[in-house]
């Protein structure tokens, strides 16, 4: 069967820039899930160091939606940068700048930003909001309790927890 393009315009985020100076987050290429977030700052980051660094925009997104902010692949594998919260969560109703917690996972090389730099993606998703509703049982699954691993493809997988907070290997 021939898979359908989804009917789906693009949803339309207002946008306040808090620094003039500074592009809009931007789609590098057609079909790219992630617009990229840039630095509002210059900030030096030493080995194993945090800062949490402003873009210089806020949104405002439509309720029912939310964005993710991510780190960068490039960055990740050439500098060891990436984001302590990853992802990121930014709320339909947050209407502050947007911040971005980065951190040099590298042990031995510092990472310099510069302002303008792009240091992360910002992802607009959809989000559900559920009823928690209580129960003594959950239904059955076929993977009941087992994660953390449970499935191997590691030779060092993690230990099993089990529901009741046991581990076992
Ligand atoms: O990487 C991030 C994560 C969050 N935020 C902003 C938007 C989000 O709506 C708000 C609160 O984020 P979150 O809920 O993750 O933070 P919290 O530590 O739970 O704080 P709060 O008690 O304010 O919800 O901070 C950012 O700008 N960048």
């Amino acid at each position: 069967m021939r898979s359908q393009p989804r009917d789906t315009g693009p949803v339309t985020v207002r946008i306040r820039r808090i620094d003039p100076d500074l592009p809009l987050p931007g789609y590098a290429h057609p079909g790219d899930a992630g617009a990229d977030l840039v630095s509002a700052e210059d900030v030096e980051l030493a080995p194993g160091e945090r800062a949490t660094v402003r873009t210089g925009v806020a949104i405002a997104l439509p309720d029912g939606y939310a964005a993710f902010v991510h780190p960068r692949s490039g960055l990740a594998a050439r500098h060891g940068l990436t984001l302590v919260n990853a992802p990121g969560t930014v709320d339909a109703g947050y209407r502050g700048e947007i911040r971005v917690t980065l951190l040099n996972t590298d042990p031995r090389t510092p990472v310099r930003v510069t302002r303008g730099d792009r240091i992360a993606q910002l992802v607009v998703q959809r989000v559900e909001r559920v009823t928690f509703h209580e129960v003594d049982t959950l239904p059955e699954s076929a993977r009941g309790a087992n994660g953390f691993g449970s499935t191997g493809g590691h030779a060092d997988a993690a230990p099993t927890v089990a529901a009741d907070g046991a581990t076992s290997r």
